[in-house]
């Protein structure tokens, strides 16, 4: 009876959460608001498990009647509106501005300090500590920079001489950008020199690597987090690994400690926010200084970094638009007597080419802002309330033909001032727009215009056998498991070691040698399944040794996959049967190759419990 009066109870509360979360879905239409079918829990953006958010953001735009200016979505069960129409999106971005002034991301200053950057401060902090920062991007600071930036170009050409032989070579082009821009904010923003081309393993490359790389959370924990802050400051969760809090807490600590005992000035931003933090009491403190120092390396590393590298991506693909650009370079060089400050400000064709990379590539492809107070959405009755998303899909309306015709062209034309002139002021918000535009936009382009000038009079660019065209972004590629039949599992066992722990002492047969009670014994199943001795040229992939009469021939323990004893796996059959299943589907309609970006060999993940290759394992894939 009781368990009757359980599962009724459960059946409700499930219904009534249904109800509710049908109702919700239910907010813009109810509202009369354009609206696209969501779906539980990711609403509008459940794609983003799959793929980029570039292509869900463009996939959701062209879905839209572009006779509508927004759309109402879902990100989970949070409303939010997707402003699509030009002159709205200029109308949020600066004359509304004072409803939208926040980005709405997390942070938690409380227990993560460096969280509090400026990209993610709101309100009245938000406008205080960016009139602060402003002087520091001023041109002449900027001129001040030029130098740094100027010797890292130099280790980067220097880097690359030393790389390449008579014949062209093959490069990985994002992880030499990447060094170069680890170096520029290195020496930008914090003053040290890191020469990432001669010690790629530094502490700072390291550090940069975990924020990028391997974020303590996923894109989706971390828009949970930016929808439901509550959570977030109620369980104390950082934002950031504890690695990285104290990597940037000590090394700006560390640096100005330096600075003041030895006395030096020098021209990097840390130097300009010091005199900032001196200057009055409305100056810095020493926590908000080390955080804006963290957030130029985190706003100012990937972005440019990103942007160089699509860059040259792009000019290797269009060789007329490289040998123009080349040629602008050269002649700026010749004008001007080198690599001068003057020298990379009258490169007008190169800068065409940054733009439209900038325009294919934008770093942010979403914009996003949140309402501090209710709005009335221009020309309509309805009113958003405060702590509403709004989004700006940028990279969508950058390859929307009706503005930019054949977008995916490569065309650096496109920024002539003549063309730039006849667009509308929305169709290039690469940088953001308004009084949250980037404010590192001046060193960003600066960065761009060094690096690739420097690239461009030494060297040329060419797409190698390897060169990833199209361009695949990350998220959207096929990724197989290598979950397989029996030869794979000889090759790759799920775990590597299998564990036995003694519960009793045991004398090891032959010897006189007693272990102990709880001793533990490894069994090395992957090193012994690539044991010659057992299978002959172990590395080749050979499904003939799983042949009855072979397997016959072999020892018992020779394959332990699965384990053995009484402890042997219990889902066995289960798990082969969805080996079968699987290969079986993809075997009768798809043909598998390997593709330009296929890992050969594989690399193993080293932090997973069981055998895991180390990123996605990407293959062509043909209908059959
Ligand atoms: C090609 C290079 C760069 C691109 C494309 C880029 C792009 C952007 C974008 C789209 C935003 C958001 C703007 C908005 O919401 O309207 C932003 C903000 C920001 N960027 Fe950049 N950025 C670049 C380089 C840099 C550099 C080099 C730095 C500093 C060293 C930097 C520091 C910042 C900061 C601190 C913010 C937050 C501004 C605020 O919220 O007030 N960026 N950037």
């Amino acid at each position: 009876m009781a368990l009757h009066v359980g599962l009724f109870l459960l059946a409700g509360v499930f219904a009534l959460l249904y109800a509710l979360i049908v109702q919700r879905y239910r907010y813009w239409k109810i509202r009369n608001i354009p609206t696209l079918p969501a779906s539980f829990p990711l609403g509008n953006f459940g794609a983003l498990r799959r793929r980029s958010p570039a292509e869900v953001s463009t996939e959701l735009y062209r879905q839209m009647d572009p006779k509508e200016r927004f759309y109402g979505l879902f990100i989970t069960l949070k409303p939010a509106i997707m402003v699509t129409d030009l002159d709205l999106i200029k109308t949020v971005l600066i004359k509304d501005f004072n409803y939208f002034p926040d980005h709405g991301i997390y942070r938690n200053e409380r227990v993560d300090p460096i969280s509090a950057h400026l990209f993610c401060l709101e309100g009245a902090k938000w406008k205080s500590v960016r009139s602060k920062l402003s002087p520091t991007f001023t041109s002449g600071r900027m001129k001040a920079m030029f130098p740094v930036l100027h010797e890292v170009a130099g280790n980067f050409r220097q880097y690359l001489q030393t790389q390449l032989t008579a014949e062209p070579t093959e490069l990985d082009l994002k992880d030499c950008c990447a060094r170069m821009m680890i170096d520029n904010i290195g020496g930008c923003a914090f003053g040290i020199e890191c020469n990432s081309f001669r010690e790629p393993n530094s502490a700072f490359r390291r550090t940069g690597q975990l924020v990028f790389d391997s974020p303590r959370y996923s894109a989706l924990a971390t828009s949970v987090l930016t929808l439901y802050p509550a959570i977030g400051h109620a369980l104390g969760l950082k934002m950031h690994h504890d690695e990285v809090i104290e990597f940037f807490t000590e090394l700006v600590r560390d640096t100005i400690a330096m600075r003041e005992r030895s006395a030096t000035k020098r021209n990097d931003l840390l130097e300009i926010m010091l005199e900032l933090k001196s200057a009055t009491e409305a100056g810095l403190t020493m926590d908000e200084l080390t955080a804006q120092a963290f957030g130029f390396f985190l706003a100012g590393y990937e972005t440019s970094s990103s942007n160089i590298t699509f860059c040259l991506y792009e000019l290797a693909l269009n060789e007329e638009c490289q040998e123009r650009a080349r040629a602008c370079v050269l002649e700026a060089l010749r004008k001007h007597g080198g690599m001068t400050y003057e020298a990379i400000a009258d490169m007008e064709y190169l800068d065409r080419c940054i733009n439209e990379t900038l325009r294919k590539y934008p770093p942010l492809p979403v914009l996003h802002r949140l309402s501090c107070k209710p709005y009335r959405l221009p020309g309509t009755d309805v009113i958003l309330p405060a702590k509403t998303k709004l989004l700006i899909p940028v990279y969508a309306i950058q390859r929307d033909e009706r503005y930019y015709p054949d977008p995916e062209r490569f065309d650096p034309d496109r920024f002539a001032p003549e063309e730039v002139a006849k667009r509308h002021f929305s169709t290039f918000l690469s940088f953001g727009e308004g009084p949250r535009i980037c404010i590192g936009q001046g060193l960003g382009v600066m960065q761009s215009r060094v690096g690739l000038a420097t690239l461009l009079a030494n060297f040329r660019f060419r797409p190698g056998p390897t060169t990833p065209i199209p361009l695949v972004y990350a998220k959207n590629a096929l990724t197989l498991q290598n979950n397989g039949p029996v030869q794979t599992l000889r090759k790759y066992p799920p775990l590597p070691v299998l564990h036995r722990l003694s519960c009793k002492p045991y004398r090891l047969p032959g010897t006189d040698v007693i272990l102990p009670a709880k001793t533990k014994l490894l069994i090395p199943v992957y090193a012994i399944q690539r044991d010659e001795r057992y299978y002959p040229d172990p590395e080749r992939f050979d499904p003939d040794r799983f042949a009855p009469e072979e397997v016959a021939k072999r020892h018992f323990s020779t394959f332990l996959s699965f384990g053995e004893g009484p402890r042997i796996c219990f889902g066995q059959r289960l798990g082969v049967m969805q080996s079968r299943v699987g290969l079986a589907t993809l075997l009768a309609n798809f043909r598998f190759r390997p593709g330009p970006t296929t890992p050969i060999p594989l690399v193993y993940a080293k932090n997973a419990l069981t055998l895991q290759n180390n990123g996605p394992v990407r293959l062509l894939v043909e209908p059959l």
